[in-house]
Formats: C-alpha cells, structure tokens, sequence
C-alpha cells in the first residue's frame, strides 16, 4: 500500500481505514463459514477435527465491537526488505490483534507479533529503525476517537509522555485482567519477543507488568512457532486458582485459546493422593528442601538387589543356566545408564533373554526374536526380575518414607540430621495410601518418585508466575515439565512469602533445571502511583536489601491517604466509611484485610449493606467491592484499594519479615488510590 499524502482530516481517514478493516474480516469470518468439508473427507473422525479448527478459526475472526482491530501505524521510510527489493517505496502498516487482509491477499492489519510490527514498540528518536511515523489510536467504546503521532526522524520535534499510554493504564478496571498489547514497552518487549530455545527470568517489582509481559510472550512464542508448540503444548503456572481466573481472558483476548493454565498443586495432583492435610511450617520446609530429592533416589533404587542366585530357563527338554555373576553384570549396566528406574525394570526381561539367545546360540540352536520374547515372558525370568528389581509404588514408597523412622534414617543418612527426620515423620503412623493426610509438599515428594520411575513427559513451553514462593522442590516439578522445553519465570524477591521462598534467582533456576536462563529486570511500575509506591518501599530495606525500589511512570497526587482510628471499635466503621468513599469513584474496589480480620469486616460490610465479592469471583459494573484476605492477594490489582490494620497483616504472620512481605504485597495492589485505615500504629518501617 504507498503512502497517502496527509488528507484534511486524517482521522476521518483512519476511521474509513478502520470500517474498510471490518468489512475485510467480516468477510474473511464468511469464507470460513462458507466452507464446505462434506467433500473433502469421507472420514467422520477427520471431518469433526476439521470442523473444530474452523469453528476455532470463525471464533478467533469474531470482530469484537470494544477490541480495537488496530491499535497503532507505522509509516516506513523504505518498504521492509526494500534493501532486497530495489525501488520500493514508503509502507504503511496498522497494527492489530490479528491479521486482517482485503479480497486480493493485500494487508489491513497486521498482527502485532510479526517482524513489522516490532518496531512499532522498539523504535525511537535515536533509533527510528526507518519508521518515519508512529501514530498511537484511542477509541472510546469502541469508537476511533483519537491519535497521537511521533515523527521519529524529527529531531526538532520534543519527546512527550504519551497520554494515550496514561489513559490506557488509568482505564478504571472492571472484570478480568486485559492485555496490554497497545502499550507494550520497549524493554518488556525485548522479553516478549525473546526466542523459543532460551529460558529466561524476569525479576521486577510490583506492577512492572511481569504477569502482562509473560502471557504476551506465550502469544508471541505461539505465533512464532505454532506447529512446534501446538504439538509439545504450554503451560501458565499461577499461584492459586483465583488468580488464574483472573488472568484467563488475556491470552484468549489474543487469539489464543489452547494454552492450559495450573498451579504447582493441580500439577502434582496428577500423583492421584487426595491433599487433606498439611504441615508444620518446619516440616514442609524439609520436605521442600531439593535434598530430599536425593533421599527419595536413594530410597527407589535401594530396591535394585544384587542377584545371587543363578537364573535356570526351561525351555522343552533343554535347561539354560545363568550364572548370578552374569545377571549381576547386566543389572549394573542397567544401574549405570543414565534411564529411570521403571524404564530399566522393563528392560531387564529382554535383557536376561538375550544372555540366554546367546546360549543357545553358542549351542547351536538358531532362536529368531520370538524365541527372545518368549524367554522374556518366562516364569523363571519374570520371578527373577521381580526379586532383583520389584516394581516400585510412589505413594507407597514416600509413605514409607514418611512413617517408618528406621527406613527413612537409612535412606537420610548423611543427608537430613535427626532433628530434621524427626521433623518430617508423620505424627500419627498412617496405614494405607488412602488413609494418610497427604499434605501439598508430600505430593511434590509423590511426583518426584513419580519421576524417578517414569519420565515426566516435557511440554514445549512453561510460563512461572509468583515463582518467588516456590520450594526448591517444587521448582524441580515444575522443571521436569519443561526438560525439553523452555521457561519463563516471573517473579519479585520481596513479594517471597512462603517459609522456603527462593533468595536468589541463581538458586531458584538451578532447581528449576534452567541454570542458564537470563536473568532481566524491569523497574518501570504500570500498576502503583508515586507516591503509594514510595511509601510502600519504606519496607524494601526490611525485607530485600538488595532491591530498588520500582520507579512509577504515574504521578497521581492525593493517592495515598492514611487514616487513624482511635479505637479498635472505631476501626471497623472508619473501613466502612472507606470502602463507600471509594466506591464512590469508578472502577474495582479491594478491601484488603488480614485473613483472621475477613469474617468480623464481612459482617461490617453487610450490616452497612454493601454487597463484597471473594477473590476469583467477577467485578461487574454493579458489583465492584472485593474482600480480600491478604493472603490471596498477590498478583491482583484494584482501581482503589482500602487496607485494613497494617500491624494485624504482618502479624498474621509466623515471622516479622514475612509479615513485612505480606503488607508490601497489600499496600500495592491499587492502581488509582490506597487508604489505610489503623487503629494499632503502624508498623516502624512505615513511620519513617
Ligand atoms: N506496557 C504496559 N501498558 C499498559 N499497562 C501495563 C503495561 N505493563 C503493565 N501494565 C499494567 O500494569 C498492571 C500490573 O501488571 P502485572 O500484573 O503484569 O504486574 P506484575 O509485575 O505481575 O505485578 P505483581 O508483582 O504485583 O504481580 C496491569 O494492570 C497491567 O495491565
């Protein structure tokens, strides 16, 4: 398409671009629908795939009336490839969600992940990578309304703040978390669009957009490698299922809707024990310990038993004989390559058959591979293998592990002290697999032994989020999941709130089996306004001394108002009073509270009639006020955020940094204003 001379009015332009754009898509949605599969395959099972991909596909060309087709444009200087192809002109591209093309094949909209797209979020007045124009479009209810230009080889024209980015992120939220595919910036960019092959970590305070820019790199990685992913698959790893929740609609929002989304827990629920129990915060900090994945290694192969007796096959009227020494020899072979435990088990059968082929070889006989097979099945064999190497149960074998002192203390040996077996064995003996009270950390201890058996199969690609919080056994699950694939891993040291949460990437990554991924930062905060932030980042020295503080891109003054109760009783209504002010202004609500506070500030809110959502459930327009317990606050954001009782969130706590934690993730969740209402004083590291 060359290059138009300005019109008058380009933003009647635009809009004629835009109602051009529909009606291209609108018609591409009718070629799909038009199709006609009755005569391309005769073969139900075919037709029904094929039925499926193009339903997907008239479901991904919807045209959504409040998602924008196109968010931005770029005017080339030069055609892109115009080095290649001499004598091409100026290009102009839209860029949107999606690829739109008019009947001729000839570009509308360009999706945002191709090549041309990229510098639309990477140039700059000091690298304008040829674009000579960068406009940016804001739409009001779907409406083109506006746009914002940059001439990047200008030099006379001053760089500004774009408003339309501000709006975009003051947009009052209301349901789910959205994409920012408008606004990506050029340093989450540089991690979106990061290659399949490397794994890499994104360590970046609250807001910075680690969540944002690890959905968008999936939809990047997944257009960029489609066939390759859609055969090994994705996976987002979130904290808890409210949070999933509310980051489900972002990828689908871009036109993915394949990518399965977990926690650590439904993972290794895939080891089948119910979870109904759960330990001691010094028990679980053993079991989370990655030395407990040597003790399990250890406990499954102590099975393996060196073979002293000779083996005799009876085969017709001939005996063959397989002396101990020779078995012994092929079960060190087993033990010495590099397979897991249930794959040599398997193995071992056809292995002692072939000892025996060779036998009767050497006797003469010319045996063919059933004769093989047949040996292997053989009841002498069978018996033989199930004495040296006996099919291993992981319940079983961690609920040994876990109840009986005198095996655990052969197997820890030399690596978990007394005190440290003490601590994990079950204070009341269970007596099956059912009956015990399985807690979170002993299902990871299920999954590894799982491993140790049988090889976890590996998915093409994984997102981590809040991977702070993991234990290193935890991130080994989650690292036999991506053997073969890569990683992203999301995360902020100060927000660790977990008794084993991770110090150092380094270490985290090395469990993770990603010792080589980059490690990036990002310090640019989206979420939390100045002034919240740096009364927030009081805390920092407390509780990550290493870490600086997130720098806001938003200056929102009067965002932070900190009021005193003067009495216990007092506070309950001072919150209320809160939670209507601020309902007052237009967007989502979060009332965040200790957990133990939940239930009495329930009741309060109910008798002053204000309606409250739990976390995971949906903000609409008429139900906009959250109670979140502090707990489950992590990784969700509230226009407006009213804090209940800072000292009672850090003591809900087992230890005072932890609790510091808990209060640093509270205090910035808001994206417009905090109130802080207190009756106790505030913390120290506040008052400062
Ligand atoms: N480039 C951007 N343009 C517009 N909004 C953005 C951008 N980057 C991030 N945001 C917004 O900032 C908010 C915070 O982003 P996100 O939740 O991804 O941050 P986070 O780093 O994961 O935070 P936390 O550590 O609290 O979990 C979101 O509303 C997100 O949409």
């Amino acid at each position: 398409m060359p290059a138009h001379a300005p019109t008058p009015n380009p933003l009647d332009h635009e809009r004629t671009h835009l109602a051009h754009s529909r009606a291209a898509l609108r018609a591409m949605r009718e070629d799909v629908q038009a199709l006609d599969i009755k005569d391309v395959t005769a073969n139900w099972v075919n037709a029904a795939v094929l039925q499926r991909q193009i339903d997907d596909r008239i479901k991904a060309l919807a045209d959504l009336s409040h998602t924008p087709l196109f968010f931005g444009r770029l005017d080339y200087l030069h055609a892109p490839g115009a080095d290649l192809a001499e004598g091409a002109g100026g290009e102009r591209f839209y860029i949107g969600r999606r690829h739109v093309h008019d009947a001729d094949g000839d570009p509308m909209v360009i999706d945002w992940r191709a090549p041309v797209s990229q510098p639309f979020y990477r140039a700059s007045k000091k690298d304008p990578l040829d674009v000579s124009l960068r406009r940016r479009f804001g739409y009001t209810g779907g409406e083109l309304t506006a746009y914002e230009d940059e001439h990047l080889m200008d030099a006379t024209e001053t760089a500004r703040t774009s408003k339309l980015l501000q709006a975009e992120i003051e947009r009052p939220r209301v349901g789910p978390m959205r994409d920012i595919v408008a606004t990506i910036q050029p340093e989450q960019d540089e991690i979106v669009r990061s290659g399949l092959s490397g794994s890499v970590c994104v360590q970046g305070g609250p807001g910075t957009g680690k969540t944002a820019v690890g959905l968008h790199r999936v939809a990047y990685l997944l257009y960029a490698h489609r066939d390759r992913l859609a055969r090994t698959g994705t996976l987002v790893i979130g904290p808890n299922k409210s949070f999933l929740h509310y980051i489900e609609q972002v990828l689908p929002a871009l036109g993915e809707l394949e990518v399965k989304q977990a926690t650590v827990d439904d993972l290794v629920a895939s080891t089948g024990v119910e979870v109904r129990g759960t330990d001691p915060a010094e028990a679980a900090v053993i079991k989370g310990d990655a030395r407990m994945a040597e003790v399990l290694r250890r406990a499954v192969w102590s099975h393996v038993t060196t073979p002293s007796e000779p083996l005799v096959v009876v085969r017709g009227s001939r005996r063959w004989r397989v002396p101990a020494y020779e078995l012994a020899t092929i079960v060190e072979e087993l033990r010495d390559r590099d397979i897991r435990y249930g794959a040599a088990r398997e193995a071992l059968p056809q292995r002692i058959a072939h000892t025996v082929l060779v036998r009767m070889e050497q006797a003469g006989e010319a045996p063919d591979d059933r004769v093989q097979d047949a040996v292997a099945r053989n009841t002498a064999v069978k018996a033989a293998v199930k004495a040296i190497w006996p099919p291993v149960d992981p319940a079983k074998l961690v609920l040994r592990l876990l109840n009986e002192p005198a095996f655990l203390a052969t197997h820890a040996e030399g690596i978990l002290t007394d005190d440290e077996q003490k601590a994990i064995l079950a204070p009341k003996p269970a007596r099956s697999v059912k009956a015990a009270k399985w807690s979170a950390a002993d299902a990871v201890l299920i999954d590894e032994t799982n491993d140790l058996v049988a090889r976890t199969p590996s998915l093409g690609h994984v997102v981590l989020d809040e991977a702070q919080d993991l234990s290193p056994m935890q991130y080994r699950a989650v690292g036999r999941r991506c053997t073969t694939g890569s990683a992203t891993v999301l995360g902020d040291l100060a927000q660790g709130t977990t008794p084993w949460a991770t110090a150092s990437w380094a270490e985290a990554l090395r469990h993770l089996g990603k010792g080589d991924a980059v490690v990036e930062e990002l310090t640019a905060g989206f979420r939390v306004p100045r002034e919240v932030i740096a009364y927030a980042s009081k805390l920092l020295p407390s509780i990550s001394p290493g870490l600086a503080p997130v720098e806001s891109v938003r200056e929102t003054p009067g965002s932070l108002d900190v009021r005193a109760a003067s009495t216990p009783a007092e506070l309950d209504a001072a919150v209320v009073a809160a939670c209507e002010e601020s309902l007052a202004h237009e967007g989502s609500i979060g009332l965040i509270a200790a957990d133990a506070r939940i239930p009495v500030l329930a009741k309060a809110l109910e008798a002053a009639g204000l309606a409250h959502l739990d976390p995971g459930e949906e903000t609409t327009a008429t139900s906009r006020l959250t109670l979140v317990p502090a707990s489950l606050a992590k990784g969700l954001e509230y226009d407006y955020v009213v804090l209940d009782e800072p000292t009672a969130v850090v003591d809900g706590e087992p230890d005072e940094r932890t609790g510091l934690r808990r209060l640093y993730v509270a205090l910035t969740r808001a994206v417009s204003g905090l109130t802080i209402v207190h009756a106790s004083p505030l913390p120290p590291q506040l008052a400062l």
